[in-house]
């Protein structure tokens, strides 16, 4: 386990968000220190990508406020976050497709930069990182699932987040692929990283997450080690309540 501070780096304090009349969000507070991972579950329409949404300051909550290094940023546009260090991969994943994996990671990587010699040496570096040095001349829309997802995290990379928040990072990708994934993701959270993830695959919350919060209509269910979350019977009743539904 990596070496978890105790002050907060992320405090989402009792946010609640009503589309019309929808509770999509209800009363939701989380902690997430520094260094740690923390992975959002629970079914369809739980809340979860909301939760980043009001994160990342797509949606303004309705009540409640987030907080980041202490800082109030619930005003703050996702550009400004971004810019404080809040970074995001999306689970459809949106490259350039026209674009190299190189360029690709250079509109991310751009702020940072003032030379264009120096923007493509980071970018690179990232790409490097991510394992697809052997691919920065290579057109986006020629990866496969897997490399986009590596593409997706090096874009977020090069905008230096103190916090990523991981959409899915394993959904869609063939089982083979899988484990280099979960090696990435430790590679980065070893660099100092913190992560939420929103992830549906339990192997892969397991190998990651510190902490699991599960979400039930807008609000915590149940909260505690990927085991204790996987196990409480709450937990296990509604997942296979769920895939008696979906026949799967
Ligand atoms: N912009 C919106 N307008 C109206 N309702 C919304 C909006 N965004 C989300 N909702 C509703 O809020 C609830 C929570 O949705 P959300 O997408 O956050 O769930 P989720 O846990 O991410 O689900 P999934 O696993 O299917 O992605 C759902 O009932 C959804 O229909």
């Amino acid at each position: 386990m990596a070496n978890v501070a105790s002050a907060p780096l992320l405090q989402v304090d009792a946010i609640t968000m009503i589309f019309g009349g929808i509770v999509a969000i209800d009363n939701l507070s989380l902690d997430v220190k520094q260094g740690q991972i923390l992975a959002l579950m629970g079914p369809n329409g739980a809340g979860k990508t909301t939760t980043f949404h009001v994160i990342a300051g797509v949606h303004k909550p309705t009540l409640g406020c987030i907080l980041f290094q202490g800082q109030d940023i619930t005003a703050l546009r996702p550009d400004a976050r971004c810019r404080a260090g809040v970074a995001r991969t999306f689970q459809i994943t949106q490259p350039f497709e026209q674009l190299s994996v190189a360029e690709n990671i250079m509109v991310g990587a751009r702020p940072y930069h003032s030379s264009m010699a120096e923007l493509r040496k980071a970018s690179e570096a990232y790409a490097h990182k991510v394992g697809l040095g052997d691919k920065l001349n290579t057109l986006a829309k020629g990866l496969s699932t897997g490399q986009r997802k590596r593409l997706e995290l090096a874009r977020a990379m090069a905008t230096r987040p103190k916090l990523l928040l991981m959409d899915e990072v394993t959904g869609g990708v063939d089982m083979k692929s899988i484990p280099g994934l979960i090696d990435l993701v430790k590679t980065l959270r070893a660099d100092g990283l913190t992560i939420v993830l929103i992830e549906h695959n339990m192997r892969v919350i397991n190998e990651l997450a510190d902490e699991a919060v599960f979400m039930n209509r807008g609000a915590r269910m149940v909260s505690g080690t990927p085991h204790e979350v996987a196990t409480n019977p709450a937990v296990v009743e509604l997942y296979l309540g769920e895939s008696a539904d979906h026949g799967h």
